[in-house]
């Protein structure tokens, strides 16, 4: 597989301590890609130096083969790349608007903007929702728009840090099916944070593990859930305790 993104030697240090030691790590085009670790890892450090949103203290952050200048990623690189958090961060506007920001920025045409929303907006099963004021949605509502945001600029790569881990059971479980088929049908290369092992095995296609700041062990997940190494073995045996690995 090619790789999107590559880390060589990368280190990230805040307040004298080293919270990321990452000699070589991959993003490939069209997989899903898991990170989990206990609290405090280094998870969401890892996905903001992977998406350009910190800057590493050292090491190289190759796009495409090509090493990206610490601190100076052009905007057309910026662009490629989206990004969805627990917290879905609307705006005080109506559901299309904050669908269609992204487009906006980009000065696309009106019509297409209403095109492309009216899209997502079907896929993530929230058209009725279109005119309604997006602080005023449940929170799986909320985390469709998000996510339905995120997706609209048909990104090179989708970042997500924990999406579904405010939502009820049920509602989770809705979301994360019909994400999953969205993904797959626009083959986008997604990476994502998560503590949960059930969302861990049922979206991604590989995993990785972080312990203290350092990848322990990655592979296809249900290879790395199946034989946990030993540095992460006492990590994921807690969780197969509690959630079958039937995928
Ligand atoms: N800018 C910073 N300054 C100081 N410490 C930081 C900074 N950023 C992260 N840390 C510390 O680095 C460690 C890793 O943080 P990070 O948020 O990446 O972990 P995580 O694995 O995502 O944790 P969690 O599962 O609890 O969300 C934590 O101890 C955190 O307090």
């Amino acid at each position: 597989m090619n790789p999107l993104v590559e880390l060589n030697n990368i280190t990230y240090k805040a307040q004298n301590k080293t919270i990321l030691d990452i000699p070589e790590f991959q993003i490939c085009a069209g997989e899903f890609l898991g990170i989990m670790g206990p609290n405090g890892a280094g998870k969401s450090t890892l996905l903001k130096v992977l998406a350009f949103l910190e800057n590493q203290s050292s090491g190289a952050i190759l796009y495409r083969g090509e090493v990206i200048p610490k601190g100076n990623v052009p905007l057309e690189l910026r662009r490629k790349f989206s990004i969805a958090l627990q917290q879905s961060l609307l705006l005080d506007g109506t559901v299309f608007h904050n669908i269609a920001i992204g487009l906006t920025l980009r000065k696309m045409p009106k019509t297409v903007i209403k095109e492309k929303v009216a899209h997502w907006l079907e896929l993530f099963g929230i058209s009725h929702l279109a005119k309604k004021n997006a602080l005023y949605l449940s929170g799986g509502e909320a985390q469709r728009v998000n996510l339905a945001r995120a997706m609209i600029i048909e990104p090179e790569i989708l970042f997500l840090d924990e999406p579904f881990s405010a939502l009820d059971f049920p509602t989770k479980i809705k979301l994360m099916e019909d994400f999953k088929g969205i993904i797959e049908t626009a083959r986008t290369t997604a990476v994502f944070v998560s503590h949960d092992l059930m969302e861990i095995n049922y979206l991604t296609n590989r995993l990785a593990i972080i312990v203290n700041g350092e990848v322990k062990q990655s592979g296809p997940t249900p290879r790395v859930l199946e034989h946990p190494n030993s540095s992460t073995a006492s990590f994921l045996n807690e969780w197969k305790k509690f959630y079958p690995l039937a995928r």
